[in-house]
This record gives C-alpha cells, sequence and structure tokens, in this order.
C-alpha cells in the first residue's frame, strides 16, 4: 500500500503492551538532517505519548544510513535495551550510490535483529527527492518516525505474547 494510501502517522493503538519500564534506543543519520530530526522528533514523542519514559529513551547519532545497522548492533548487545529504532533518508542522487545504501541498510538491520532477537525497526526514508522526504517527514504523508516507534512497540507486545506462559 503506498503512502498515497496510508498515513504513516495513522495506526490502531488496540491492545498496545506497557512500555513504562522498556528501553529504546534511537538511532539517527545526520545525513538530511532536516528530514531525520523530524523522523526523530515524531518517534520520540509517539513513544512518550504511548507510555515511555524519558529516562528510558537514549539517542545515537550516526555519519550516515550505511552506518545505522553496526550502530543498531552495538545498542542491541546491551542488555538495557529493549528496542531499536534506525532513522535515516536516503535520496536518490545521479548515480546508483543510493541503491547500494538502501540494499545494505535494509538487510543490515534485518541481520540485527535476527541475531539479537531484538526488534530493530527500519525507519529509513528511501526517496526520489527531498519533497518526497519532506512528505513523509511531517507532512501529507505523516511521519515515518512515528511509525517506526509504533512498530517497535507492537513489536515489544508480541514478544510478551509469545514469550509468556499460557
Ligand atoms: N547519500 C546519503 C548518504 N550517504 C552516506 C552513507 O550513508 C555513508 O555514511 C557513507 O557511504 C560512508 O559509509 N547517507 C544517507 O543517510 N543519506 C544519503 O542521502
Ligand atoms: C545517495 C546520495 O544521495 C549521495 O551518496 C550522493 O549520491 P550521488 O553521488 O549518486 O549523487
Amino acid at each position: 500500500m503506498a503512502s498515497d494510501l496510508k498515513n504513516l502517522s495513522v495506526f490502531s493503538t488496540d491492545e498496545l503492551p506497557d512500555i513504562s519500564q522498556r528501553r529504546f534506543a534511537i538511532l539517527v543519520s545526520e545525513w538530511n538532517a532536516e528530514v531525520t530530526e523530524a523522523l526523530f522528533d515524531g518517534a520520540y514523542q509517539t513513544l512518550l505519548q504511548h507510555g515511555a519514559k524519558p529516562e528510558n529513551i537514549i539517542r545515537g547519532n550516526v555519519p550516515g544510513s550505511y552506518e545505522l545497522s553496526l550502530g543498531a548492533l552495538w545498542f542491541a548487545q546491551r542488555d538495557d535495551i529493549d528496542a531499536i529504532i534506525a532513522l535515516g533518508c536516503v535520496i536518490q542522487g545521479e548515480t546508483k550510490h543510493n541503491d547500494y545504501i538502501n540494499h545494505a541498510v535494509a538487510q543490515g538491520l534485518t541481520n540485527v535483529g535476527l541475531q539479537t532477537g531484538k526488534p530493530v525497526i527500519f525507519g529509513v526514508l528511501t526517496p526520489n527527492d527531498q519533497q518526497q522526504a519532506l512528505d513523509r517527514a511531517g507532512g501529507k504523508h505523516g511521519n515515518k518516525g512515528d511509525e517506526a516507534a509504533i512498530t517497535a512497540v507492537k513489536m515489544l507486545g508480541l514478544q510478551e505474547q509469545v514469550y509468556s506462559k499460557f
């Protein structure tokens, strides 16, 4: 479903888990900072709105989206981090560089989640241009940061369900 058909900031909040004691790492790429800072604001506020405590949210910056995977691994290896939200914006350039970054970071973040068993959320925009990025960082299509944060919350809820006793 394309973003044209679904606002990134509209989601069901039914049956969300208690996250008051949960600890989150939010990784932010420094490339396209106007966009990634808006993504961070969305993710951070969404976590607070759904019960997370400010003292349980840690932020880390990486130079670019390509570095999100390693940053996510470092946080995921900490015993005091329950979920990682990785935020970036890779705008299509003149060459195929964006394709290589996008594929690397998508696969890298997936691998970190599978390797550690912790929710590692792909909050990376891969737009064709700046306007498409802004539309998805608080613009007409909502905020990908909101979506990434609620995805982390929902995955923690699934984790609780899976590992709870009958
Ligand atoms: N062009 C963009 C980049 N490029 C930088 C890479 O992510 C990486 O930091 C570099 O290749 C060194 O390893 N990063 C973005 O996040 N967004 C871009 O549009
Ligand atoms: C992916 C990017 O936007 C940046 O690395 C520049 O890309 P390009 O050299 O293809 O314009």
